[in-house]
């Protein structure tokens, strides 16, 4: 089934998702929460569908564990992941109205706007100068006609317009290299942009400097409130203080991958763009654990073939946006995507993405450059689909390393690693603290057992600054966990290079994250499958592949008459048998109007009931987007749509089989 490539309006398909109660803002009787979203019946089928088709393409295939663990989140965990301190946006105010802005996205909405200006402004200089020419010459042909001399051309009021908005080649650069790196800049950074390029709010106001704000949303549990807590901002945390259980349940083998699907919560400083940018939606998220000695994957040679859109970081270094159109095995082998998990993973985003209905042509992945990353990544690529409102990330993938298992553990002190069994016993020497028993727990009384633990978690490298300090000035300092430092010296630990037979090594994994914004991705190929039919621009049609259409089948009878009833009534359990959702339209309607309501419901099927049916046992099936039927016996009919909606076959194998008719000729 391929829709025709239609020139999208916004406006019709959003005219439809609220009349047909898709979606609609949440209190709206109340006036509105901005950000928050309630999805109505045809919407909340489409969710569930996402939900279906994404387990079965992930959690199925692979065999992920999936968790589901509270909303409610401790503070202490969110203070160890980083997201306390760093899980911020920089917001600007308007210094009359008082109204508030994120800064990142100010900057941007101003100097895209004047990078249109200058568009349009240089075309319609061009379009002045061919004018002026074809003025000039015409003036100069009449003039040798008449054997007068030509009148000298006046200048437009237009000209001067003109001039006010295009940019001067440097500044349009400039513009242009800022946009590129927009997510990058940090408080200061705004803060220089705003000022050398006299950032103003769209009442022309200027703004206060960018002020730090963390988008958690804080709570407390339990009656006293002395328990403090946030709802959660991504469901990762919940699959990583669960690391070990999991491990276990997987008797130990790696690598794995967990799982989650769950509500988050962000308190975004001006939510915006309907589904884009809310304060409360789905995620879906994926932590693959892997050696980070071995990021090989048993999928990647299967999936080496897949073409990818990338936009690498070096791309955007150099200023453009080019896309590299690659296969994902030649882009690990080139070192352009870090190693074969995370290619693997973008090659699954993909084929996921185009099996929802996204338009592979705007699809890309585009790479983050290194300040961009956050805080726990050390590599990433974001899936970006292309919406009315620009690119838009709506999956993020990043190799967040080890960072999270490491806090978490630091934290607890309890092991979030993995002990792998080594068929040769592994013989190295390592600068170890031996501790003096006898001396070192009266130095330390209540605090020793606590430093102890301190300097047997060091690392190497710690361990040989210790031994170093000693040396250099018979003194040295650990902390332990609650932040206090304790002196040491040469009576209370010595630094001795020992030789170490291991039979087990332990490690802590690495994390391979693809993280699914499921409002996003759903707001975005709504845009890329919704058309309006070419011979009436009000006939809009949602063409979403049948295993994310909220309706299956629609049941059509010819009229309300009562003889139609039985078979109608059969045909809806035979359906509903196989799980297929259906809808009856037996209003009063006209069957071109009915299927068209329905087609704005990207109902791929409609099954229609005529007084040939009653007598022969026969229905019509018409496929929404050829709007092309057949007439085949209930049985057949109904196998068929069974197959269509399971992706068994295609409309196009269908109609090569069976004998075709268009809507006319029913
Ligand atoms: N406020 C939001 N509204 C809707 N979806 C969101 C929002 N914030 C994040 N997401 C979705 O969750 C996914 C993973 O979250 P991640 O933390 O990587 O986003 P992010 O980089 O903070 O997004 P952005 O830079 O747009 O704020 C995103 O790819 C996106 O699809």
């Amino acid at each position: 089934m391929t829709a025709p490539a239609p020139a999208f309006n916004r406006e019709a398909l959003e005219n439809i998702l609220a009349r047909r109660f898709f979606v609609a803002p949440s209190f709206e009787i109340y006036g509105g929460t901005a950000g928050l979203y309630d999805f109505g019946p045809p919407g909340t089928a489409l969710l569930n569908n996402f939900i279906d088709t994404w387990r079965k393409h992930f959690v199925l295939e692979e065999d992920m564990l999936e968790v589901d663990s509270t909303i409610l989140t401790p503070y202490e965990v969110l203070k160890t992941s980083g997201h306390v301190d760093r899980f911020c946006d920089w917001m600007v105010k308007d210094t009359v109205t008082g109204d508030i802005y994120r800064a990142d996205h100010l900057v941007e909405n101003v100097l895209e706007a004047r990078l249109e200006a200058d568009v349009r402004a240089r075309m319609s200089a061009l379009e002045l100068e061919a004018k002026a020419k074809a003025d000039k010459a015409a003036a100069a042909a009449a003039a040798a006609a008449s054997g007068q001399a030509a009148a000298p051309a006046k200048k437009t009021k237009q000209k001067v317009e003109v001039a006010a908005t295009k940019l001067d080649a440097k500044v349009r650069t400039a513009y242009e290299e800022i946009l590129a790196q927009i997510d990058n800049y940090g408080g200061d950074g705004l803060a220089r942009l705003i000022r050398e390029h006299d950032i103003r709010t769209p009442e022309g106001n200027p703004v206060t400097a960018p002020v730090e704000f963390n988008l958690m949303f804080d709570t407390s549990v339990g009656p006293t409130g002395d328990v403090k807590a946030f709802l959660r901002p991504e469901t990762a945390q919940g699959q990583f203080v669960n690391f070990a259980k999991l491990l276990e349940y997987n008797n130990g083998r790696m690598p794995f991958a967990s799982a989650s699907i769950g509500r988050s919560f962000r308190n975004e400083i001006s939510p915006r763009n309907g589904l884009l940018r809310v304060r409360e939606f789905l995620m879906a998220e994926i932590e693959h654990y892997v050696d980070p000695e071995d990021k090989s994957h048993p999928g990647f040679a299967s999936h080496a073939d897949v073409v990818l859109n990338l936009l690498p970081a070096k791309t955007q270094l150099a200023g453009s946006t080019t896309i590299s159109h690659m296969k994902m095995g030649d882009a690990v082998k080139q070192g352009i995507i870090d190693n074969e998990t995370l290619g693997y993973f973008l090659a699954r985003v993909h084929l996921f993405l185009v099996k929802v209905g996204v338009n592979p042509t705007l699809l890309r992945f585009r790479q983050h450059m290194s300040n961009e990353m956050a805080h726990y990544a050390c590599d990433c690529w974001d899936a970006e689909l292309r919406t009315s409102y620009g690119w838009i990330e709506c999956v993020g993938c990043a190799d967040r390393s080890a960072y999270d298992l490491t806090r978490h553990s630091e934290r607890t002190n309890k092991k979030l690693v993995v002990r792998q069994a080594l068929a040769e016993p592994r013989i190295s020497e390592k600068w170890t603290i031996v501790v003096n028993k006898k001396k070192f727990g009266p130095a330390f009384k209540r605090a020793a057992k606590d430093v102890e633990a301190a300097l047997m978690a060091l690392d190497e490298l710690a361990v040989v600054a210790i031994k170093d300090a000693l040396a250099k000035s018979g003194a040295a300092m650990v902390a332990t966990p609650d932040g206090a430092q304790h002196k040491l010296d040469a009576t209370l630990v010595t630094v001795e290079r020992v030789t170490i037979k291991e039979h087990v090594r332990e490690y802590t994994p690495n994390v391979i994250e693809p993280s699914f914004g499921v409002g996003r991705i759903l707001s975005s190929l709504l845009e890329h499958t919704f058309y309006s039919r070419p011979e009436d621009a009000a006939r809009g049609v949602l063409s979403l592949p049948p295993c994310m259409a909220p309706i299956k089948a629609l049941i059509v009878p010819l009229s309300n008459n009562t003889a139609f009833s039985p078979l109608i009534h059969d045909l809806r359990q035979q359906l509903r048998r196989r799980g297929l959702a259906t809808r009856v339209d037996d209003s009063a309607s006209s069957i071109g109007k009915r299927y068209a309501r329905n087609d704005e419901l990207g109902t791929p099927f409609a099954l229609t009931v005529d007084f040939q049916s009653v007598k022969d046992n026969t229905v019509t099936l018409r496929e929404r987007d050829s709007t092309k039927q057949i007439r085949e016996p209930v049985a057949t009919i109904i196998n068929l749509v069974d197959q269509l909606v399971n992706g068994e076959t295609t409309w196009d194998q269908v109609i090569k089989k069976y004998k075709v008719f268009t809507e006319q000729e029913a």
